[in-house]
Order: structure tokens, then C-alpha cells, then sequence
């Protein structure tokens, strides 16, 4: 049996590298879901392997065998935006409950919505007014202003700064380091770069970069 016996929430983290140990590490501190393992259907032959003390199961069709040992509820936990919006429907569709994960040292104002499976890491800061989609991360030490928008899938990288209105779009990578000033939108899809400073809006699905951050292609 799993510790914490038949009473205690069970969850499956999806995803085995880096950002998967500090999910885990936040589901632990708030202490309301046993982790079962980790699954990764990415690299083959980790069946079984250790990683982070617990388990890796390999492949999609250890979740079945997951939700046959009363597995219910799941995190996704990797930073590639488009896949993790896919893992997570994927994971809707199997009946599963997407759990969301805020670190005890991170600032949430009262009134935030923060959406279904996701991770605010340590030491963020998220200000009044703002809403947060599905699946976001708001990683290490970003701060997210007042009234904010960001969408389902947007990956707000560590130490990132978005002053007030920002708008975020779905699937959305905003680099470790970079600061939007305010009122500024960044499409949907799209990928800025580390340390830049954005000044002007942003259209979908661009790769931009730079101080101030320019425009530098298309991303299919
Ligand atoms: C907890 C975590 O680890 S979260 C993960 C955090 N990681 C990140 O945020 C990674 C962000 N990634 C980057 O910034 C990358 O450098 C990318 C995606 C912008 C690279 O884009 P590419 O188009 O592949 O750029 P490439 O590496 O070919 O470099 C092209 C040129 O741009 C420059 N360049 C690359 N990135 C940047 C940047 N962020 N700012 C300014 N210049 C840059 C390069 O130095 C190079 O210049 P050169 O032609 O004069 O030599």
C-alpha cells in the first residue's frame, strides 16, 4: 500500500526532469495528496527507476494501471506550453482531477483566480485583479501586477516581471529575467526571450528578444 493508507488523496505527477521536482516538492509542503510516482511518456525504459525518492512509470498506459490503484487526481509538470495543454486534456479525458499547486512562500492577493493545474512557485508574487488560466506557471520569484490576464498554458519564467494590465496569451513562454511594461500583450504562442524588456505588443506565435525586445521570426 501506498503511504497514508486507503484514506489519503492519491496523485500521479506527470512530467520526470526538473520542474517535476519542484512541483513535487510543493505538493509535499501543502501536504494534502500523496505523490504515487512520477510518469514520463517522453523517454522509453525509466519504468521503475528512482527519481526524486519515488517511482517512475513509463509510458501512457501506466495511468490506467495508476487509476486502477485509485490514483484520481494528477499535475502535469514540464515546461513545454504547447504539450502541457495537451497532456492536460489528455488527462481530463481520462477522468482525472487536475490538482493546483501554490508554494506556502508565495504572495497571492485575495482575489486572484488561479485556474486548474497550476503551479505558482516559490516566492512569486501575484497581485489583486489578476486572473491566472489552466496549466500557467508562474515560476521562481516572478511577480504578475495587478489586474493581469494569463491564459491557459503560458509559462511566466523565474525572476520575470509583469507590471500592471499585462496580458498573457495561451501557451505563452515569457523568458527567466524578462520584464513587460504595463498594458502590453503577448501573443498567444509565443516565445520572448531571456532578460528582455518588452516595450509594445507582441503578435501571436513570434519569437522575440532583446532590450527593448524586437521581433527576430515566425514560430510554425
Ligand atoms: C527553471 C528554468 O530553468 S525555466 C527556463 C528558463 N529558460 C529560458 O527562459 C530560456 C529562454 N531562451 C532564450 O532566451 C534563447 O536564447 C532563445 C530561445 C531566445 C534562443 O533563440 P534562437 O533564435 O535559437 O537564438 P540563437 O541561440 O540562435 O541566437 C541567435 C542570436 O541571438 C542572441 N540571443 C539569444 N537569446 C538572446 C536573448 N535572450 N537576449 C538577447 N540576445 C539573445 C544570441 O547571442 C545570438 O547572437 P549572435 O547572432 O550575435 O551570436
Amino acid at each position: 500500500m501506498w503511504p497514508g493508507g486507503n484514506n489519503v488523496k492519491k496523485l500521479v505527477v506527470w512530467g520526470a526532469s526538473g520542474h517535476a521536482m519542484v512541483v513535487a516538492d510543493i505538493v509535499r509542503l501543502r501536504g494534502e495528496y500523496d505523490i504515487v510516482g512520477f510518469l514520463d511518456d517522453v523517454t522509453e525504459g525509466r519504468n521503475g527507476e528512482e527519481f526524486f525518492g519515488l517511482p517512475v512509470f513509463s509510458g501512457r498506459d501506466s495511468l490506467a494501471m495508476l487509476c486502477g490503484q485509485g490514483v484520481r487526481h494528477a499535475i502535469v509538470a514540464f515546461g513545454n506550453c504547447p504539450a502541457r495543454l495537451k497532456v492536460a486534456e489528455y488527462l481530463r479525458a481520462q477522468g482525472l482531477e487536475l490538482v493546483t499547486a501554490v508554494h506556502p512562500s508565495a504572495v497571492v492577493a485575495r482575489d486572484v483566480v488561479i485556474g486548474e493545474g497550476t503551479v505558482v512557485a516559490a516566492g512569486a508574487v501575484i497581485n489583486p485583479g489578476v486572473h491566472v488560466g489552466a496549466n500557467v506557471i508562474i515560476n521562481t520569484s516572478a511577480s504578475v501586477d495587478h489586474e493581469c490576464t494569463i491564459e491557459d498554458g503560458a509559462h511566466i519564467c523565474p525572476g520575470v516581471r509583469l507590471a500592471g494590465r499585462v496580458a498573457v496569451g495561451e501557451g505563452a513562454w515569457i523568458g527567466i529575467g524578462s520584464s513587460i511594461i504595463d498594458r502590453v500583450r503577448i501573443g498567444a504562442g509565443s516565445f520572448i526571450g531571456a532578460g528582455s524588456v518588452v516595450v509594445g505588443d507582441i503578435p501571436d506565435n513570434a519569437l522575440a528578444y532583446g532590450v527593448p525586445a524586437k521581433i527576430r521570426k515566425r514560430i510554425e
